[in-house]
């Protein structure tokens, strides 16, 4: 179980979005409840369409809710949307600014339009630690797509938000510029900003955040510490296709989560707990195989899709309810 928040920064309960058109985005069975503690980097997994952008423009005062409540640093988000929202930043899945604009522009002006007074020194801070400062009098359209994010990045931090979302960070963002992106994450939450990311990609939320909640379908599956999470998420599988049959699992592979199948044609592995102890165990069970003369004349391995994961966690929830 995980442990619960006391005086969250963003404490969201019942929240149910139905669309005009009649899609409900979140809460079909049964309201969204969610709460986010202060300084942590909280990552909110799920596949396309579950419901994450809703959930963060209801915060955001983006998408009105059909249902529920959203407070945030103690204050009703409806009531009081204006300084709340002075208080959160956001970066959205799409870029959206004026190409033409100059970076440093469009920064400055992203500031002034939460009222806040001109500050050069902040966004002089600000484009330093995005790496954008030799950019800043270029125009955006000149920038190469992940610089274009950073500016996104840039303008959603020059208000100094106490709390960031994310949506999506690094959908289509290269492996070295992914690498920088959680550093700058990381950066950030030492100053003690709360985040809030988006992501379709398990070993992002793996990488980045304290605690992870599972969202499908519009529904919170699952909250937990990260490392909670990741044990019951990450599964390896390693099928050994074995060169003779096999009757029985021989003793000197007893300690190993193995199984049978194929006629004892094949050795099945399933185990692992997201960190890396699957892989490790895999390779230590292929070198028992060969020391005690077992061939095998192929081997695959594969850790478990975010569908399957869902799809799993979808049947423990329902047997749970069943028990
Ligand atoms: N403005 C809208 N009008 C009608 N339906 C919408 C609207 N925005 C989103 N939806 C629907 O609500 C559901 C949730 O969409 P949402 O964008 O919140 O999901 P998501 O988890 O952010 O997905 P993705 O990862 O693809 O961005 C989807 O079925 C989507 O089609």
């Amino acid at each position: 179980m995980q442990n619960p928040v006391t005086d969250p920064i963003l404490d969201i309960r019942g929240l149910v979005k139905t669309y005009k058109g009649g899609v409900t985005a979140l809460g079909a069975s049964g309201g969204v409840d969610l709460a986010i503690r202060k300084g942590e980097i909280f990552a909110l997994l799920g596949p396309n369409g579950a419901g994450k952008t809703t959930l963060i423009g209801a915060v955001c005062g983006l998408v009105r809710p059909t249902g529920g409540t959203i407070s945030a640093f103690g204050l009703d988000v409806n009531r009081h949307w204006r300084e709340v929202r002075r208080r959160i930043g956001l970066v959205p899945q799409e870029l959206s600014f004026d190409m033409f604009d100059l970076v440093i522009r469009q920064v400055r002006y992203s500031r002034g339009m939460f009222g806040l007074a001109p500050d050069e020194a902040r966004i002089e801070e600000v484009l330093r630690a995005l790496s954008l400062w030799d950019k800043k009098d270029e125009p955006i359209r000149k920038l190469s797509g992940g610089m274009k994010r950073r500016v996104m990045i840039a303008k959603a931090l020059a208000h100094d938000p106490d709390i960031l979302f994310l949506d999506e960070p690094t959908a289509g963002v290269d492996v070295e510029l992914r690498r920088d992106m959680w550093e700058q994450i990381d950066s950030l939450r030492a100053r003690g900003t709360t985040i809030i990311l988006t992501t379709h990609y398990i070993e992002e939320a793996q990488e980045m955040a304290d605690r992870v909640g599972v969202i499908s379908k519009g529904r919170i599956l699952l909250v937990d510490d990260k490392d909670a999470i990741m044990a019951k998420l990450g599964r390896t599988e390693a099928h050994f296709t074995l060169a003779e049959p096999m009757a029985q699992i021989p003793a000197v592979l007893s300690s190993f989560p193995v199984t049978l199948d194929e006629g004892g044609r094949r050795l099945v592995y399933r185990g692992g707990d997201g960190t890396g102890k699957g892989k490790r165990e895999v390779a230590q069970l292929a070198q028992e195989l060969t020391r005690h003369g077992i061939a095998f004349v192929g081997m695959e391995t594969r850790e478990s899709t975010l569908e399957e994961i869902f799809v799993g966690l979808l049947n423990e929830q329902s047997q749970e309810a069943v028990a």
